[in-house]
């Protein structure tokens, strides 16, 4: 039977890596995606700019919408301080299941909790859940019509506080124009834009970093 692009990812990472080592992992997916077939990973490029948003912020708690086959969540994890937790979610549990062998193979599964299913259905119950009080920075990654919703969520289930940062992948390409009016005209946010390109393309797209004010 046909395997998927996820798969063949996956592939590229087990015979590409080496085991425990997260930049070899982040190399080998962005090689294969350059070399072999793209995929919808945030990319070096725009990469540099997560790590860099995560150095400055060097959060306890984050929260992923949309692992994919874990690339972000690898980048992301590799940054983080000992005892700080990363929670991604994923709808696609095809995506989960060869995301959670991406983590594994870089060697960061203490680090991540990778829980399936819809952000709507998961985000007022991450409290009670995983024992979250507030997320320091939030990456938003997922449907791009769930960004202002889930924004909107978050906010109501007090998972937000004065400072929290919302990074968000794909504002220009697809583009998320109505979370971007949002959180630019918004006087509870401070944004700026990360200009940069589609993953592995020259066509633009960019980050938007929002500080939730409070
Ligand atoms: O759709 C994207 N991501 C969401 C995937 C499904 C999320 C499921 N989920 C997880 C949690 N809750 C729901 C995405 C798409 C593109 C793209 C750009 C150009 C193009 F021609 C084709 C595609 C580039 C990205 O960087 C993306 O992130
Ligand atoms: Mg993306």
């Amino acid at each position: 039977t046909q395997s998927t692009r996820p798969q063949r990812l996956l592939g590229a990472v087990q015979k590409n890596a080496t085991r425990g080592d997260p930049r070899s992992v982040v190399k080998a997916i962005d090689h294969f995606c350059r070399n072999q077939e793209w995929a919808m990973n945030v990319g070096d490029e725009k990469g540099c700019i997560l790590d860099s948003v995560v150095s400055e912020v060097n959060p306890a708690t984050v929260l992923e919408l949309g692992t994919y086959c874990g690339y972000s969540t690898v980048r992301i994890a590799s940054l983080l301080p000992p005892h700080a937790k990363l929670i991604t979610l994923e709808f696609n549990p095809d995506f989960a299941a060869i995301a959670r062998q991406v983590i594994a193979w870089a060697g960061l599964e203490h680090k991540v909790q990778l829980v399936e299913g819809a952000s709507g259905d998961w985000i007022p119950k991450m409290k009670e859940q995983f024992g979250v009080e507030t997320f320091d920075l939030v990456f938003l990654d997922h449907w791009k019509d769930r960004y202002l919703p889930d924004t909107h969520l978050m906010e109501e289930c007090g998972l937000l506080r004065k400072g929290s940062v919302l990074l968000a992948d794909n504002v220009i390409c697809p583009g998320t124009p109505d979370y971007l009016e949002f959180v630019r005209s918004s006087p509870r946010y401070k944004s700026q834009y990360f200009k940069s390109h589609l993953e592995y393309t020259k066509v633009e797209d960019g980050l938007e970093k929002s500080v939730f004010l409070g």
